[in-house]
């Protein structure tokens, strides 16, 4: 695995976070040094996909990158039929996901689409997973993309949603970061490499808080939600499509 070293460099802190070819190469050793939990909430993830999972619908992964969900939940399946669409616009990211998958038996199941989130199509959804995806896409569209995930999904369907999110006291957001930070040092991010980055992210990663979400949840449909795992500002939530009853 490539190490990231992206931000020991100058340069790297004149322009904003982009997923190019440089990020896309070492992102494996980025998210495991910088996301508290990333293994964890992966594992989470495939179990649960793969208990919501109705046979004949779609699985979305919207923002899947280099495709560590697909080729988690493709290896986990064994000869269990799929169907699922990883969607990135990242170009370099699906590189890497496409060999990934050519080396793998089943792989057809995986569709790659390399498109913008707001824009693609959905439909006939049991699972839609975004797992640090929202908190790259502008605050105006949220709204419209987690309504548009709750008409897609079917019945009885889930959203699994992973945000980084920002406490909405201000002396607990700074205990975040805090602990945040000391996470990045103890996995050997130097502290300017640390504050390269959060340059380097500012208006490009805009979190939110957690009451934010909840309430764009509710608002779009999604009337049972869980937080199924949470390490400071690393929240995961699971967002379920209720069943309709009859005559209720
Ligand atoms: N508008 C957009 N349209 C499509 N993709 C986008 C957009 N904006 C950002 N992305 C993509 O969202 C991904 C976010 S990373 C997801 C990790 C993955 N889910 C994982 O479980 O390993 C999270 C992180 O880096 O913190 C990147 O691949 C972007 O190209
Ligand atoms: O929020 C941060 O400071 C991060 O480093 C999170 C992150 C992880 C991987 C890619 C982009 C942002």
């Amino acid at each position: 695995m490539e190490v990231d070293t992206i931000f020991t460099s100058e340069e790297s802190a004149s322009s904003p976070f982009a997923f190019n070819a440089s990020v896309a190469a070492v992102f494996d050793d980025m998210l495991n040094r910088s996301v508290p939990l990333y293994r964890e909430a992966l594992t989470l993830q495939m179990k649960l996909a793969n208990r919501f999972y109705l046979p004949g619908t779609r699985m979305y992964d919207l923002g899947c990158s280099h495709g560590n969900f697909g080729v988690g939940f493709l290896e986990a399946a064994g000869d269990r039929d799929f169907s699922m669409v990883a969607v990135d616009n990242s170009k370099p990211m699906l590189e890497i996901y496409e060999k990934r998958l050519s080396v793998r038996r089943g792989s057809g199941r995986i569709q790659l689409c390399c498109e913008d989130i707001s824009t693609t199509p959905m439909e006939e959804a049991s699972v839609v997973v975004m797992n640090l995806t929202l908190q790259f896409l502008p605050l105006a569209m949220r709204d419209e993309i987690i309504g548009r995930v709750y008409q897609a999904l079917v019945p009885g369907g889930i959203l699994l949603l992973t945000e980084k999110v920002v406490h909405k006291n201000a002396f607990l957001a700074d205990i975040q970061q805090e602990s945040y930070y000391g996470f990045k040092a103890a996995n050997g991010y130097s502290s300017l490499e640390i504050s390269r980055k959060r340059e380097a992210l500012e208006n490009v990663l805009v979190p939110e808080t957690l009451e934010a979400h909840q309430e764009r949840l509710g608002k779009s449909g999604f009337s049972m939600v869980e937080i199924y795992l949470k390490w400071f500002h690393f929240t995961s939530f699971l967002a379920v499509k209720e069943k309709k009853q009859c005559g209720v």
